[in-house]
């Protein structure tokens, strides 16, 4: 493999939850730890224990987050109870500056404001090969509550949805065997710029 992919566009990656979406892409990393990174999103909430500032994450005050989204600052932004995320622009820039080819994980509400800001990035979309086994995932996973799960759920039917609309995304890969999968993603990352 080599060193680089010789398209260094950043690279979104959306899906269900639970999905395998965070299981794929830090094969990715692990595999190939000089070439990618992890976009590191700014949010207003605070850090948990072990949360280093730029490392998982970007803390900044809410006015702080108002002052950088009204200079148009992010490619995307969301709300998610009192908090707000987003992924600002200089960031993936100055990441991808240092060599990097950045990964972004994203929902869909994102991808679609992305899309829109005409940010250039290629946009993989990871699908399950069935609901019951997204169900499954979720359920193995062992990470949530039936009522968080359930309304993962529900936001999967959207997801999968949206996946249809042609021209969204770039790859649909369907997440059956999880190596296959993993192949069919560096098959694309790695492919030449069209
Ligand atoms: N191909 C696969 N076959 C079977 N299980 C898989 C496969 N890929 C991932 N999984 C499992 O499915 C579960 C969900 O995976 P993961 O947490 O990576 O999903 P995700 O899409 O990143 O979810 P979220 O968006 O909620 O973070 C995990 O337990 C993972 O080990």
């Amino acid at each position: 493999m080599p060193a680089l992919p010789p398209n260094r566009s950043p690279i979104v990656i959306s899906g269900p939850s639970g999905v395998g979406k965070g299981t794929l892409y830090n094969l990715l990393f692990e595999r190939n730890p000089e070439t990618f990174t992890l976009s590191v999103s700014h949010t207003t909430r605070g850090p948990r224990p072990g949360e280093e500032n730029g490392t998982h994450y970007h803390f900044v005050t809410k006015e702080g987050f108002a002052s950088l989204k009204n200079n148009g600052g992010f490619v995307e932004s969301a709300q998610f109870g009192d908090n707000f995320y987003g992924t600002s622009k200089a960031t993936i820039e100055e990441q991808t500056r240092k060599g990097k080819v950045v990964v972004l994980d994203i929902e869909m509400e994102g991808v679609k404001q992305i899309k829109a800001s005409g940010f250039d990035a290629r946009y993989v979309f990871i699908a399950p090969p069935s609901f019951e086994e997204l169900e499954k995932r979720l359920r193995g996973r062992g990470t949530d509550k039936e009522e968080s799960i359930l309304k993962r759920l529900a936001q999967a039917k959207l997801e999968l949805e949206f996946s249809k609309t042609p021209g969204v995304h770039d790859k649909i890969i369907v997440n059956t065997d999880l190596e296959k999968a993993y192949e069919e993603l560096v098959g694309f990352v790695y492919a030449e710029p069209q």
